[in-house]
């Protein structure tokens, strides 16, 4: 079953929303954004959080001991890794967290070099501009040689996860996709799950 994540949650009615649905993840943005979180903040909507949802920590070229911490303080259960972390720095928070699984979100272009990131779990394979809602150019996925199991992601909609679903990718993360007016919307959350899940 294609893994469902929902990306950018900051208000413990985004939460409440999501522990309604058949999500697998919902993600925190500890990176500077319109979506960012503080850790005091992150706690809160992990202490709400149903224990069937995994929360995801996406940061960009951040400090590893501030993920160590949010790990050992359970406010995170995956750490997504937005920026230019190399395989040393994954390393490097494996050996200090090496029970969670840690994702690396990379741009998709012509000939990427997926070897290089040899010590992840999954990709998120997206634009390039993380939270942008927009797409890359979905007809280089059958060219690239993905080495893990990749969530598809940037610029997707309950109108468009459909297509994206023939790609067979291991999950579909969304964020823009699912909000009106810049806050997470409640209902296009549900038609996206709906739209993926089939029902
Ligand atoms: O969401 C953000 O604001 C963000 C900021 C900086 C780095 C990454 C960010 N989001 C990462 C995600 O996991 C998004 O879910 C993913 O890129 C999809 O976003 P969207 O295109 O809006 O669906």
């Amino acid at each position: 079953m294609t893994k469902i994540k929902i990306c950018g949650l900051s208000r413990l009615s985004d939460v409440d929303r999501a522990n309604g649905l058949a999500v697998e993840y919902v993600g925190f943005v500890f990176a500077e954004s319109r979506r960012q979180v503080t850790p005091p903040q992150a706690e809160a909507l992990k202490a709400r959080l149903s224990s069937d949802i995994q929360s995801v920590g996406v940061f960009v070229n951040d400090g590893i001991q501030k993920i160590e911490w949010l790990v050992n303080q359970h406010v995170i259960d995956v750490a997504q890794l937005h920026g230019q972390e190399d395989e040393a720095y994954i390393q490097e928070l494996k050996k200090l967290c090496p029970n969670t699984p840690i994702w690396k979100a990379v741009t998709v272009e012509n000939g990427v070099d997926f070897t290089q990131w040899d010590s992840v779990d999954c990709f998120v394979l997206d634009n390039g501009a993380g939270g942008t809602g927009e797409r890359f150019d979905w007809s280089l996925l059958p060219t690239l040689q993905i080495t893990k199991p990749y969530f598809l992601a940037g610029g997707l909609t309950p109108e468009n996860v459909e297509q994206a679903l023939t790609f067979a990718p291991y999950g579909v993360d969304v964020s823009g996709g699912v909000e009106t007016d810049g806050n997470k919307d409640g209902n296009k959350m549900k038609l996206f799950v709906s739209k993926v899940r089939g029902i």
